[in-house]
């Protein structure tokens, strides 16, 4: 069985689906480690990945969120590669499809936002909700594939935003109290991110998960914005694709320098206490658009209204929609950029 059909199998069928014990990958052991997670793991590493002073392991995870398909695309493509032999695995990865009755049903959940719920003990197995059942199998099948590399690994968890952003391309830092290094923001610019947003506290999403419980570095990166299957401009992805490309064969990747990404922290976010909640501004604006002090963000019927306090704000995910006590969006402010060395 190909790679490509057991992850097309995995989101089309209602049976389990079983990774069958014959390989077609030459070298490479393949273990799942739930249903829709693999890992590829190289008999013999590729030198660099062995010499490579950043993380030599990847988690590349899609479709947690079940309609955010470019970045399902994109690992598509990857499959396909390694398929055809025009990928060899050169470096331990786990490449994980997320949320597959949301990806078939072409919606963000279906019965809770998977990307709040990779916490431990407070998520059992007794919670017979669809996304609590998946973030039980997706921490397990991370700590066994952690359990079975050595040194740093990477966790880049793909998602595509709502609406429009003001930086279509931007990779979200979980929370966490060591900084992530230099070389890997770097990295990410060249991938062809333009901004980083920098969490202010725990967030238990997927990306967290790694970096919280495994000491992983860990991204969420948002690739442009929601579109159906087919309907994804994948050109402006190609460098990130590339880096994919290079974590799996374990070599450093030969993309151009790109600029330097625009450095945000989260300062404060918003949560929906009521049913009665409403943003204050339009529902299309761009993520990251700048709200000045005074200027009014929601009216909840819990908590009244909250405005804009002292220096001026970025909005970043906002949705009235979300669940009661979700996240409804968040509020950033600029980090100081270091000088570029020429
Ligand atoms: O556009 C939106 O409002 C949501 C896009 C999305 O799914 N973003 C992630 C970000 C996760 C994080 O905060 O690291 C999410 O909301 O789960
Ligand atoms: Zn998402």
């Amino acid at each position: 069985m190909s790679l490509s059909d057991y992850f097309a199998d995995f989101i089309a069928t209602v049976e389990p689906t079983a990774w069958p014990d014959s390989s077609t990958l030459p070298n490479v052991s393949v273990i799942e480690h739930a249903q829709g997670a693999l890992a590829l793991m190289p008999d013999t590493p590729a030198p660099d990945a062995e010499a490579e002073a950043e993380a030599e392991a990847t988690i590349i995870s899609a479709g947690i969120h079940g309609n955010e398909t470019a970045p399902i695309e994109l690992l598509g493509e990857l499959l396909a590669a390694l398929d055809a032999g025009q990928l060899r695995v050169g470096a331990p990865v786990l490449l994980i499809l997320g949320n597959r009755r949301a990806i078939a049903a072409g919606r963000r959940y279906i019965d809770t936002n998977l990307n709040r719920l990779f916490q431990r003990d407070t998520l059992t197995r007794d919670d017979s909700r669809f996304e609590c059942q998946r973030a039980c199998e997706l921490m397990q099948a991370v700590d066994r594939f952690m359990a079975d590399v050595s040194g740093p690994v990477l966790h880049l968890d793909m998602h595509t935003a709502i609406r429009d952003s003001r930086y279509p391309r931007f990779a979200v830092e979980p929370f966490s109290d060591t900084a992530t290094p230099e070389f890997l923001w770097q990295r990410l610019a060249d991938a062809g991110m333009q901004a980083g947003l920098s969490q202010h506290r725990h967030s238990w999403t997927f990306s967290h998960y790694t970096r919280h419980y495994h000491g992983a570095q860990g991204f969420t990166l948002e690739l442009g914005r929601v579109a159906p299957f087919g309907g994804n401009d994948l050109e402006p992805l190609a460098p990130m694709l590339d880096l994919l490309r290079a974590r799996i064969a374990g070599v450093t990747p030969t993309a151009s320098r790109g600029a330097p990404l625009v450095r945000f922290e989260v300062v404060d976010e918003i949560m929906r206490e009521s049913e009665d909640f409403r943003l204050c501004f339009a529902d299309d604006i761009a993520n990251f658009t700048e709200f000045a002090p005074g200027s009014p963000l929601v009216r909840d019927g819990a908590c009244g209204e909250r405005c804009v306090t002292q220096a001026p704000v970025h909005v970043v995910f906002p949705n009235a929609h979300v669940e009661r006590g979700a996240r409804a969006l968040l509020l950033a402010r600029p980090v100081a950029q270091r000088p570029v060395r020429p």
